[in-house]
């Protein structure tokens, strides 16, 4: 598990700083974890064959300390360590892999030049007047009075904002920020998505002129990226806005972690270390012993619970800032909607929700429309024969991107141009099947016609700066119909917008993962959020689900907007089927050339489990298919295990993973394995 190696130093190295190293005949960057005296005592006290001498214990010299970067600090080491043994990682792997990978290439002349040349343009960040602070709504008041006094403690308690859309979350993380500052430390503040960055730093850089904001996420170059991590790790910024990665960011006056729409899956990292970093900002508060705050309208079930149970307190704010009203919830039965013909597919919008839309064009507000797909059509067929686009590599099939003339496999990225026939039987009138964000962007465009409808995507926005001129001309007005995929949902203070409409929901009804309806009912609940969040203008805002179910329970709740009520019927369903919050799972995952060699290496790992006594308490299921079997070639098989005490099952995984490499060379095929801790998605 560790991979901890040693090496000797002429001088003593301070822990946490990074040296250059040798590594078989490459040189590379490490970071000093601890000074081994172990490993001497152990050599020195080796015993020594009659006759013979002690051999000296020969170790490789470090090549050079890279000492103009100052140690990485204890708690971040602290925080690495936990995140290494939870995740059942190795601890060198963590390390490196949440630096920037920009400083392992440089040598201490390198690195002291990168640190001068970032403080000598430093300039002091314009010190205008700060944007004008609303003042507190009743509710944020009271809610800041709770928190400035639980801040105050000398562990603070985690704690949850539950506050519905709309509410003015975000002025509570300014206040919150603003004191911390104020007390002369550094706020970390955590967005489950890149494209919600721009829009909380210009809030948070018009508060605080002549404050020092930096931002950590992956769509930074390297070099920024390296250089705003400096910024951290040097102390010299104040606050730092980033996504999961930044939890990592070194930060040695750290006053306070917000992490905000905490219920959302980006948080989870989904290969490598698969960390929680909602669940790391938790531990780092306590390790650091420094407040976290959760904000969402819809909190993960998990941390809804743990607020439940007094584990993390609470904060609520019920009203919407200037009291305005949540979207009054329609559910839009489709099965009466009339067919353009008989047995043909239904019309992208039912003529009702056409017409809702007509008159808040005609009034000059803005609508939103909801699909979770993007692409022209998920499937193109042949009428003539079967013939489906499937991908020759995975089991599913290539999508129809009507704009780029190809079908894309969104799995492994197969694209080609599309077929001008049939393949299997020369058909000419191949078709589209079912509906995506650009098809739907099309119709919309063909059943309103003058209305300016943009599309929002990540087709859309694949070239850097369209994200952000797209969401401004949203700003600005000069968009009537919004069609976007969950990427438009969530966070963004449109204040024009007064119907949204969820256009094809049901698949997630049905969903085998148990965690279906939780994200199904924050997604379309996040939705709704960002209807008539202008008071002025919110009497008369909507949100309409086009859906063939609409006695589902799920949409119950959505129409009362109840929350609590829904976490509280889900919670009772986890319980009785002994799903978490109420046990604790992982995942075995294994890819190989066929799902025998697959399976068979799962089996052997859950025998080699079961050799513990430790097991005794957990449960193996049997290995199973994800919803996608194959990918690029390879099977795919998994397994899950489950155990009431998290503490068993991290005992437990901690002694058999270590012997998951060697099993993987005793089954021939095996392309790799993972395991991942609390998984999100079975
Ligand atoms: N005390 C206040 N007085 C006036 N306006 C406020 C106040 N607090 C917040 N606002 C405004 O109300 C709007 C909604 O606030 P905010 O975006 O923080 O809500 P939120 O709770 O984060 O919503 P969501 O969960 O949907 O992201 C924003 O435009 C914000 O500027
Ligand atoms: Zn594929």
């Amino acid at each position: 598990m560790s991979s901890l190696l040693t090496y000797a130093s002429e001088q003593p190295l301070v822990p946490g700083t990074l040296a250059r190293v040798p590594l078989g005949r490459r040189e590379v960057t490490g970071l000093v974890w601890d000074a081994d005296f172990a490993a001497l005592d152990a050599a020195a006290s080796e015993p020594v064959p009659e006759g013979e001498e002690r051999a000296p214990l020969v170790l490789r010299p470090v090549i050079e300390a890279l000492d103009a970067l100052p140690p990485l600090p204890a708690d971040w080491r602290a925080l690495v360590e936990f995140t290494a043994r939870y995740y059942q990682r190795s601890l060198g792997e963590v390390a490196l892999a949440v630096l920037p990978p920009e400083l392992r290439k440089l040598d201490n002349t390198g690195l002291a030049k990168r640190i001068k040349k970032k403080r000598d343009h430093l300039i002091p960040e314009a010190a205008g007047e700060p944007a004008q602070r609303p003042s507190l709504t009743p509710e944020q008041a009271a809610a800041m009075d709770t928190l400035a006094a639980w801040a105050a403690a000398p562990a603070p308690p985690p704690t949850l904002l539950f506050g519905v859309t709309g509410s003015g979350k975000t002025e509570v993380y300014l206040r919150l920020a603003e004191q911390a500052l104020a007390a002369g430390k550094q706020a970390l503040v955590l967005v489950p998505e890149i494209n919600l960055t721009p829009q909380l730093e210009q809030r948070f850089a018009a508060r605080f002129p002549g404050r020092r904001l930096v931002s950590l996420h992956s769509a930074l170059t390297p070099a920024q990226r390296l250089q705003h991590w400096l910024s951290a790790h040097l102390g010299e910024a104040d606050l730092v806005l980033g996504t999961r990665l930044a939890v990592f960011a070194s930060l040695p006056r750290l006053g306070l972690i917000v992490v905000d729409e905490e219920h959302d899956p980006s948080y989870k990292q989904q290969d490598g270390a698969r960390y929680s970093a909602r669940d790391l900002a938790v531990y780092r508060g306590h390790l650091a012993r420094v407040p976290v705050l959760l904000g969402s309208a819809t909190p993960s079930l998990e941390t809804w619970s743990h607020a439940q149970t007094g584990r993390y307190k609470q904060v609520t704010l019920t009203e919407r800032v200037g009291r305005g009203a949540l979207p009054a919830v329609r559910l839009l039965d489709m099965a009466t909607v009339p067919r353009p013909a008989p047995r043909s597919p239904p019309q992208a919008l039912a003529p009702q929700l056409v017409d809702a839309i007509q008159k808040r064009v005609a009034r000059g507000e803005q609508t939103l429309l909801f699909l979770n797909r993007r692409g022209f059509a998920p499937v193109l067929h042949c009428p003539a024969c079967t013939w489906k686009s499937g991908c020759p590599h995975c089991s599913s099939f290539r999508v129809f991107h009507k704009g780029e003339r190809i079908l894309r496999c969104h799995h492994c990225g197969t694209q080609e141009p599309v077929p001008r026939a049939c393949p299997d039987c020369g058909n000419l009138d191949i078709e589209p099947m079912g509906r995506g964000t650009e098809r739907l962007e099309e119709q919309v465009a063909e059943l309103l016609p003058g209305a300016r409808v943009l599309r929002i995507d990540a087709d859309t926005t694949r070239a850097k700066g369209t994200l952000e001129s797209q969401l401004a001309s949203v700003h600005a007005g000069d968009v009537d119909v919004l069609v976007g995929t969950q990427m438009v949902t969530k966070g963004h203070d449109f204040r024009r917008v007064t119907l949204v409409a969820a256009v094809n929901p049901d698949s997630a009804l049905f969903a085998a993962d148990f965690r279906a309806p939780e994200r199904l009912f924050a997604l379309l609940m996040q939705a709704g959020g960002r209807a008539g969040r202008d008071a002025d203008i919110a009497r008369g805002s909507e949100m309409w689900v086009q859906t063939y179910n609409p006695g589902h329970a799920l949409f119950e709740a959505l129409k009362k907007h109840d929350f609590a009520a829904f976490a509280t019927t889900q919670l009772a369903e986890r319980e009785s089927a002994g799903l978490p919050p109420y046990s604790h799972l992982a995942l075995l995952r294994a890819e190989a050339k066929t799902e025998d060699v697959a399976e068979a290496f799962l089996r052997a790992a859950r025998d080699l489990a079961k050799s513990y006594p430790e097991s005794a308490d957990v449960m193996f299921y049997a290995p199973v298919p994800p919803s996608v079997a194959k990918v690029a070639g390879f099977e795919r098989r998994q397994m899950l295990i489950e155990c009431a005490s998290r503490a068993t099952l991290q005992r437990l995984l901690a002694l058999f993973t270590p012997e998951l490499p060697a099993l993987k060379n005793a089954h021939r095929g095996i392309v790799r394995w993972a395991i991942d801790v609390d998984p999100l998605g079975i």
